[in-house]
């Protein structure tokens, strides 16, 4: 007869309250009999009075998970056989232990101990000392959670603490990931699928492998934590690395050998080079630093703590050579969903047949996904992409069919996957109980692995803790979105900071590539200036290329004499000789007052370059010696010069600015003329407390004729105004600006850090 006590350290926790003591029920209705009898003690540091009365409340609420018969009848038993025990000092683990012992000689069976420290890592190595100096068994395990280290350095001291008391095969590290139930069928499945499959799974069939997991859940409860380990720490280093050896490792003679399975595993996890700072990007989501205040004294480094990461890895061997393997995870995203995803590369060309579906091309990606969180699936499985191969189930799996009707898998019709479930699909610390008790060593992580997974993370542990993840919104991390270039992970919306010159940031913020649905550019005013200079130039020389001149129509306004001396200045090549310049928008004053537009263009563009006097079309708005006089038609007399010279009447570009109020050119809120589709250009008049209300200005129907339209908009005090229009959609009168909307044309914005943040500073 063969007794097994397992002591739970840290009984009352929240691993043991969620996990292990449903682990042990499970444990013992299937293990528990007349010749291997089992007993379970939760420990912990109170009173046994008091002690007594918590155990009981936890395991009253341990039921079993189905209502079978075998469960129920030995729950009661169960209960029975689990005590509360004081374990605090030396003398309470001297009184426990030798009880133990009394009772194994007594009952002359051999016995065996566990000890489960379900306790805070930093208390591993006095336990283990408790342990081994007053309970003197000749066979012990001790049974550890993570964190094991926060950096290799710290993981090799707690081993060597450890070390001090237990040799490695007593000491069982627990990774639940590995004892997830998809997880425990990997290799069985590539064993079963040998023939098929290893030819497949190499650089000159893999496209990339990605490794996931996202989580709906934060952080709230357990920020003490997660703190100070982040996403990378918490469970890329660990559960996701290992998933990817299981996938990648090459396949051992015998996959229930688990030294060669191990051998195998370190093997590749050897060649993994060490993930460099370029390869990672990070994220946090925006309710995180209010969280971590709420629990926390000290902050002071909260926000650099990631919540999501992304990391490219590669493994140094031919067979996986530039194949990029992605592992990701984040809090609060959009689903809950972990997998092991494998995308096969398209070699094949459909000629015929290949809209219908039915074809064995594939219209989408060829892929292989362990799915070991269901996610979109109906639960977790394996799923093989039909047109890859046709898979056998290992004998603890089954078929699966699913219905092309369900919603996309992994982009693909669930019809056109194999899907294949494991037959019993435990939790995973049932697992985890059932393989310490039955010394499955391959659900446990030895030392020599944790160190080399260590080694892969050491280097992005350390730099990523330096750089301020990307926050993002909880459920919906799109600014998220990255890509990979080379061997660097590059998110794709571009994002901006800017600090106050105290050196404290103010603003964070995403650049979206496109606001109200046209190409937006967000930088610094220089820049932006010479990206709208440099994109002047570009289609002035196109325009020239094609059409023999270049219609070029400016704003008038303080923005845009910013970019004119520039235009002006620092392009000697622009084509002026070619070119014609026309005005948006004017005011009834005479040109020579500082008031006009046209002095302005006159004054900081005109005046320095060579451009035929000819060329120069400024609004007629002094016809007659008179300004703006109703009854010289000036409006239609430039509308008659439009028509005469502009083929189409379509500028080749328009320089607008953003007012405050939304309007451009002069087309004020709620302006009659925003409504005139008939004419070109019109007076106008501007509302009370603008300088000259009195105005000429061209008409949206012409603006919206243009090759190119280009809105300017600098200055803190735009960002409100951006803020408001940017969810409009519709054209809204009391929003001018959004009567522009060129039909054939392309709009650009082009906004500063100012303009996009609504604050000064310096970004970066
Ligand atoms: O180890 C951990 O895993 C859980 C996720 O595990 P799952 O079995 O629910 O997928 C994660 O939430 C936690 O942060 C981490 O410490």
């Amino acid at each position: 007869v063969r007794h097994t006590n397992i002591v739970i350290v840290g009984g009352f926790g929240d691993l043991a309250k969620k996990y292990l003591w449903s682990g042990a029920l499970n444990l013992f209705v299937n293990n528990h009999n007349e010749n291997a009898t089992i007993s379970f003690y939760g420990a912990a540091r109170v009173s046994v009075e008091d002690g007594t009365k918590i155990l009981h409340n936890i395991l009253e609420s341990v039921q079993c998970e189905t209502k079978d018969n075998s469960c129920m009848k030995l729950r009661p038993a169960f209960l029975a056989r689990s005590h509360y025990v004081l374990l605090k000092t030396k003398d309470h683990y001297q009184a426990f232990c030798g009880t133990l012992y009394s009772l194994s000689i007594e009952s002359s069976v051999s016995m065996r101990n566990i000890f489960y420290l379900s306790v805070p890592s930093s208390s591993y190595e006095d336990v283990a000392k408790l342990i081994k100096e007053n309970c003197n068994f000749s066979s012990t395990q001790i049974v550890l959670e993570k964190p094991f280290g926060l950096d290799k350095s710290s993981a090799v001291k707690q081993v060597n603490n450890i070390g001090k008391f237990f040799v490695s095969d007593e000491v069982w590290r627990v990774d639940h990931y590995l004892a997830k139930s998809v997880t425990k069928q990997i290799l069985k499945f590539r064993e079963v699928n040998r023939g098929e499959l290893e030819k497949l799974l190499n650089n000159q069939y893999v496209d990339r492998v990605e490794v996931v997991m996202k989580e709906r859940i934060g952080v709230s409860g357990r920020v003490d934590f997660y703190d100070q380990t982040g996403v990378i720490r918490d469970v890329m280093q660990n559960h996701l690395t290992e998933l990817l050896a299981l996938v990648t490792m090459e396949l051992p003679g015998n996959v229930s050998d688990s030294r060669a399975v191990e051998q195998s595993k370190l093997a590749v996890l050897h060649r993994v080079a060490s993930v460099d700072s370029k390869a990672v990007v990070t994220g946090q989501y925006r309710k995180y630093l209010a969280e971590a205040k709420e629990e926390l004294v000290n902050t002071n480094q909260s926000h650099m703590t990631p919540t999501f990461a992304a990391a490219l890895l590669h493994i140094q061997k031919l067979r996986w050579q530039n194949v990029p393997l992605i592992i990701m995870s984040g809090k609060h995203m959009d689903e809950r969903s972990s997998y092991v995803r494998i995308l096969f590369r398209e070699k094949d060309f459909c000629v015929s047949g290949c809209a219908d579906g039915n074809s064995t091309f594939m219209k989408y990606p060829r892929q292989m996904v362990f799915q070991i969180s269901h996610g979109s699936v109906p639960s977790a499985g394996i799923l093989v992409s039909r047109s890859l191969f046709t898979p056998k189930w290992p004998s603890g799996m089954k078929d699966l069919p699913m219905t092309s009707k369900d919603s996309l898998i992994h982009g693909q019709s669930p019809g056109d996957f194999y899907y294949g479930v494991p037959v019993n699909d435990l939790p995973a610390y049932f697992t985890v109980m059932s393989d310490l008790y039955h010394n499955v060593r391959e659900t446990f992580v030895t030392a020599e692995r944790l160190l080399t997974l260590w080694d892969i993370w050491d280097q992005s542990v350390q730099s990523s803790s330096l750089v301020i993840p990307r926050l993002y919104k909880e459920y919906d991390a799109s600014s998220l979105n990255f890509s990979v270039e080379g061997f660097k992970l590059e998110f794709i919306e571009k994002e901006i900071r800017v600090y106050l010159e105290s050196g404290e940031m103010s603003k964070q913020s995403i650049i979206p590539p496109e606001f109200r649905n046209s190409t937006l550019h967000v930088t610094e005013i220089n820049k932006l200036i010479q990206i709208l200079c440099d994109d002047i130039f570009e289609i002035a020389t196109e325009a020239i290329r094609e059409r023999g001149n270049f219609h070029i129509a400016f704003s008038g306004g303080q923005t845009a004499v910013n970019f004119f001396e520039k235009l002006a200045k620092e392009y000697p090549q622009f084509p002026w000789q070619h070119t014609h310049i026309w005005q948006v928008d004017e005011r009834c004053v005479p040109y020579s007052t500082t008031e006009s537009n046209f002095f302005s263009l006159h004054e900081h563009l005109i005046k320095f370059v060579d451009i035929p006097y000819f060329n120069v079309h400024p609004m007629p708005v002094n016809l007659g010696g008179k300004t703006c006089d109703i009854s010289s038609r000036a409006d239609t007399v430039y509308e008659n010069e439009i028509v005469s010279l502009i083929s189409g009447l379509k500028y080749d570009f328009i320089v607008l600015g953003l007012g405050t109020d939304a309007h451009v050119a002069s087309l004020f809120p709620n302006s009659i003329h925003l409504h005139d589709n008939e004419r070109l250009v019109s007076y106008s008049s501007a509302p009370e407390g603008f300088q000259t209300q009195a105005r000429m200005t061209v008409l949206p129907t012409l603006v919206n004729h243009a090759h190119n339209v280009g809105i300017l908009v600098t200055g803190h005090n735009k960002h409100e105004i951006l803020h408001a229009i940017s969810e409009l959609t519709m054209k809204n009168e009391k929003y001018p600006v959004t009567f522009i909307a060129p039909v054939n044309g392309t709009l650009v914005w082009y906004v500063d850090f100012n303009a996009w943040l609504g604050s000064t500073g310096n970004a970066d």
